[in-house]
């Protein structure tokens, strides 16, 4: 069964909560608590070592029941079966969505066309595991007969992004080897990589599911190039690997058949670091702690799949993020992880977000007239308190904030976790309560000076409290925010796991590069012109 095509905005809910809209667009949130004691509990969710506070937003049990009745009429709960059930709901690249396949246990049964692809999934896995156990341990050399030291990811993408992430976000439970991430097709950024290696002892994983993209084959060509001064081209097999499903383009390439860990097109790009893609994630924090990573993505696929919307963390945060984006007309939202390991978050949730919902065209194939995919990004606190909060709390435009916090560190250092999260919690409270002017003027502030230290508050946040960052509560939040990309695709009717909108920059970069070779030459308009031109002369 395709995924339903039912604009949104034409369904029932949808004139109710404009109307309901219109009712409380205007209510404080401060008021909202004042009036209900029950408030905090009726809208958290606690589960597993999670506990998701979303009460700091501007709703009220109404708005949760009308959303929930829009999650209904866009059927979404038949979406969410396709999607488990391995039906083809990319369907503009006519492909099934099966990263939670990756992530199952082995007795599932995750069918495409018919055919069970556990069987295939588990072989992969068996061989992730003895290849990077062979590889921690010392016991796959490089050339010289050395043990490997370094590991470098060549890819870009969903193929570098997922990877780096979790790599960087687990770096407490990493091994001995240090792990590289060679991404830019900017020369700078390989050669800054090459300054910190070794050829005897570096092992690279070059990862392209299409194993056609011009950044990696460019950096695996240049990496093999400089390999090639030490080695002679039988050592290639010892020292690349390479994960795809284009297995013709990795043998041209020249890795040997053994080194090949194969993946598939019913994974998306930006959902694969649970499949092959993951091996660098494997090789720098153990083949466990691979495996731990996907069993939390498991448990929230459980959790997604089964859990009534009410109290589904995944629909919930994404039914809230709608009401934001469609009916406040918020733009964007921020991402705030209260741990630095969390750095890349934001930037790896920008891929998975805004590739997937950055569409204009629904499901029908008609131009969409409301928004659709809200603008991303964030950074770790307490750095970001210092840096672009103002603009949140005083600014002029309403930015729905996730706040992530662990409520245990991993190196046990109590007063820097207890100020850690006394910010934390203060920053969402603050942007609940604000400060008004009475509380600025008993504070002693007087005369012009007091509009300019008045908050109005009522800032939206979720809060998202989590016992421990460990590979498991890791996989969880990932898959959390994968499930809700997924709900909000559904309600906007829009294809989520297709991305044409990269390509046109691909065709004219490749055009453009044809005419520095000499080998076309191209109209364009009269900017980019004189820009080529400007770039020829200085170089
Ligand atoms: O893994 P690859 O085939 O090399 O693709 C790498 C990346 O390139 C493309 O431009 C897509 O927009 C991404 O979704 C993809 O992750």
């Amino acid at each position: 069964m395709a995924l339903p095509t039912i604009n949104p905005t034409t369904t029932e809910a949808w004139k109710k909560l404009q109307q309901h809209f219109n009712s409380v667009k205007d209510v404080h949130m401060k008021d909202l608590f004042a009036q209900d004691k029950e408030r905090a509990n009726k809208f958290t969710v606690k589960w597993d070592d999670f506990y998701v506070d979303f009460s700091k937003n501007r709703i009220t049990e109404e708005t949760l029941k009308l959303l929930i009745e829009l999650a209904n009429e866009v059927k979404l709960k038949d979406a969410i079966k396709s999607q488990f059930s391995g039906e083809i709901i990319n369907e503009t690249e006519g492909r099934a969505v099966l990263h939670t396949a990756l992530r199952a246990p082995k007795n599932s049964n995750f069918t495409v066309d018919g055919v069970n692809v556990m069987p295939e999934i588990y072989q992969v896995k068996q061989k992730i595991e003895a290849f990077t156990n062979e590889v921690v341990n010392g016991e796959r050399k490089g050339f010289t007969g050395k043990a490997f030291t370094d590991v470098v990811n060549i890819g870009i993408g969903g193929s570098d992004l997922g990877p780096a992430m979790v790599v960087d976000s687990l770096q407490y439970y990493k091994n001995h080897l240090t792990t590289h991430f060679v991404s830019n097709v900017d020369g700078d950024h390989v050669n800054e990589v090459i300054k910190k290696l070794d050829p005897e002892t570096t092992l690279f994983v070059v990862v392209s599911k299409t194993f056609t993209t011009q950044e990696t084959l460019s950096n695996a060509n240049t990496l093999k190039d400089w390999f090639l001064q030490s080695a002679t081209e039988d050592a290639i097999a010892k020292h690349f690997v390479a994960v795809s499903t284009n297995i013709a383009n990795v043998k041209a390439f020249g890795v040997d058949e053994n080194n090949i860990f194969p993946m598939w097109d019913w994974v998306g790009g930006r959902f694969s670091l649970w499949s092959a893609v993951g091996l660098s994630i494997s090789l720098a924090v153990g083949y466990n702690n691979f495996d731990s990573l996907l069993q939390g993505a498991n448990k929230m696929d459980n959790h997604f799949k089964n859990e009534d919307f009410k109290n589904n963390i995944p629909v919930v945060l994404a039914l809230i993020s709608v009401w934001y984006n469609n009916f406040f007309d918020a733009e964007s939202e921020a991402i705030i992880p209260y741990s630095q390991y969390l750095n890349q978050f934001a930037t790896y949730l920008q891929q998975g977000i805004m590739e997937s919902n950055g569409k204009s065209v629904d499901r029908n194939g008609n131009p969409i007239d409301y928004q659709t995919g809200t603008i991303i990004w964030g950074e770790p606190g307490t750095n970001s308190q210092h840096a672009f909060f103002q603009l949140i709390h005083q600014g002029t435009k309403l930015i729905p904030a996730d706040f992530i916090g662990f409520a245990n560190a991993l190196h046990g250092n109590k007063d820097h976790q207890d100020k850690l999260m006394s910010n934390f919690f203060a920053q969402t409270e603050a942007l609940l309560n604000g400060k008004s002017e009475a509380e600025v003027i008993s504070e002693g502030a007087t005369g012009d000076l007091i509009p300019f230290k008045v908050f109005q508050g009522n800032k939206p946040t979720n809060t998202i409290f989590i016992n421990r960052l460990s590979p498991e509560s890791l996989g969880e939040l990932i898959a959390m925010y994968e499930h809700k990309i997924f709900v909000q695709g559904v309600i906007w009717n829009i294809f989520s796991y297709d991305q044409f909108g990269v390509e046109l920059g691909k065709q004219l970069a490749t055009k453009i590069l044809q005419e520095f070779n000499n080998i076309s030459n191209n109209e364009h308009d009269s900017s980019t012109s004189n820009l080529l031109n400007y770039y020829k002369n200085l170089t």
